[in-house]
């Protein structure tokens, strides 16, 4: 997924500073909880070890390479926060008999899983170390005595919980880019032909017009109509009428393969071809090819249509130069010469050059 990479940044940042702000104000409420024979070693463990993390994550935010590599920074984050907390757990008890309460594991969690965004399995990764890290702690020094088996299950549950969650976010994303691709693909495609459509088709030719005027090259537009379609539709069925759009489509799809080339349907049985940087001789082969290809492929067509074999009409425009020219302008010159096209006998291709 591509990255609006600023305005992330910008987001992580404040994410960041929202949390050493958090840390201030449970310091307040710990400071009311504490006798004052504490103060010293929690002080060192929040503003001396807590918050420079956190800053020193806020620094490195300014790293060319941050966003790239930024869950992998925040799991050490989770693990650093998480681990300092375990120290102060531990020397509380050990130098103090006091107390200290492990809640703020699962804060930690909670916030740099989901405010921070670690992804899922990083998250597994480093909550299954925080567990760890809690049992082995309590194995060392059971500071909650006979609330130790409730106290590390609720930090094992939590934490799961918080991966858990993790997960199915992580999948609603992936869910909702997948819709949101395929509707793009929707918009852009004629699902029939798997052709632009007539809107992308539009949007995509005059850009192209655009990039050729400014480079001064040539460019053509192709109409192209399937012959008596109607006839055909009529005698084999709707359902066969559209074998045959997939078919132009496929043709289409055979003689033009360059990049730049834009291949759209227009409307019903009706097709445009934009091509920039061409030849006239070029584009008249192609136009040739296009009808070779009707003949091989020898579908018979409907009784009294104006051929035995299925075809196409074709209507090419050639511009040697597109300055002060529109693709509008460039379809309606297409559109008269494939006119003429049909007038002639139909299965055949009309150019002109303006
Ligand atoms: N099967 C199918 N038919 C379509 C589709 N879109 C348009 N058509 C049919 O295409 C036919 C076009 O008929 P006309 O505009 O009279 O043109 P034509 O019969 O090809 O005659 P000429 O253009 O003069 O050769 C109509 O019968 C439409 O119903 C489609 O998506 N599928």
């Amino acid at each position: 997924m591509q990255i609006n990479r600023p305005s992330e940044l910008k987001r992580l940042r404040i994410a960041l500073i929202i949390g050493a702000v958090l840390i201030v104000v449970f310091m307040t409420a710990d400071l009311m909880l504490l006798p004052s024979t504490m103060y010293e070693l929690y002080i060192f463990d929040r503003l001396l070890l807590q918050l420079p993390i956190v800053f020193a994550v806020v620094v490195a935010s300014y790293w060319r390479k941050f966003i790239q590599h930024r869950a992998y920074v925040f799991a050490g984050l989770l693990a650093a926060l998480t681990y300092s907390n375990y120290w102060l757990i531990f020397v509380c008890w050990q130098e103090h008999s006091f107390i200290f309460p492990y809640e703020g594991t699962i804060l930690y969690a909670f916030f740099c899983v989901f405010a921070l965004g670690i992804p899922f399995k990083l998250a597994v990764s480093v909550n299954v170390i925080n567990i760890l890290g809690f049992l082995g702690l309590m194995w060392i020094t059971p500071v909650y005595g006979d609330r130790v088996p409730i106290s590390a299950a609720f930090v094992a549950g939590s934490l799961f919980i918080c991966v858990y969650a993790r997960y199915r976010l992580d999948r609603s994303v992936h869910l909702l880019k997948e819709t949101n691709e395929r509707l793009l693909k929707l918009s852009k495609f004629d699902p029939l032909s798997d052709l632009l459509s007539r809107r992308a088709l539009r949007e995509q030719s005059e850009k192209l017009v655009a990039l050729s005027q400014r480079h001064k090259v040539s460019m053509a537009v192709m109409m192209l109509d399937l012959d008596d379609f109607k006839k055909y539709n009529d005698s084999f069925g709707h359902q066969q009428g559209d074998e045959a759009i997939k078919i132009q489509a496929r043709i289409m799809k055979q003689v033009f393969k360059r990049e730049t080339d834009i291949l759209g349907r227009y409307g019903g049985e009706e097709f445009i071809v934009v091509l920039s940087d061409i030849e006239k001789s070029q584009a008249t082969m192609q136009a040739k090819a296009l009808l070779d290809k009707w003949k091989e492929t020898a579908i018979e067509h409907a009784q009294g249509a104006k051929h035995p074999l299925m075809s196409c009409s074709i209507g090419v425009v050639f511009a040697e130069s597109v300055t002060d020219v529109s693709i509008d302008w460039l379809i309606d010159e297409a559109d008269k010469a494939l006119y003429e096209a049909k007038a002639n006998g139909k299965a055949q291709f009309v150019i002109t050059q303006v």
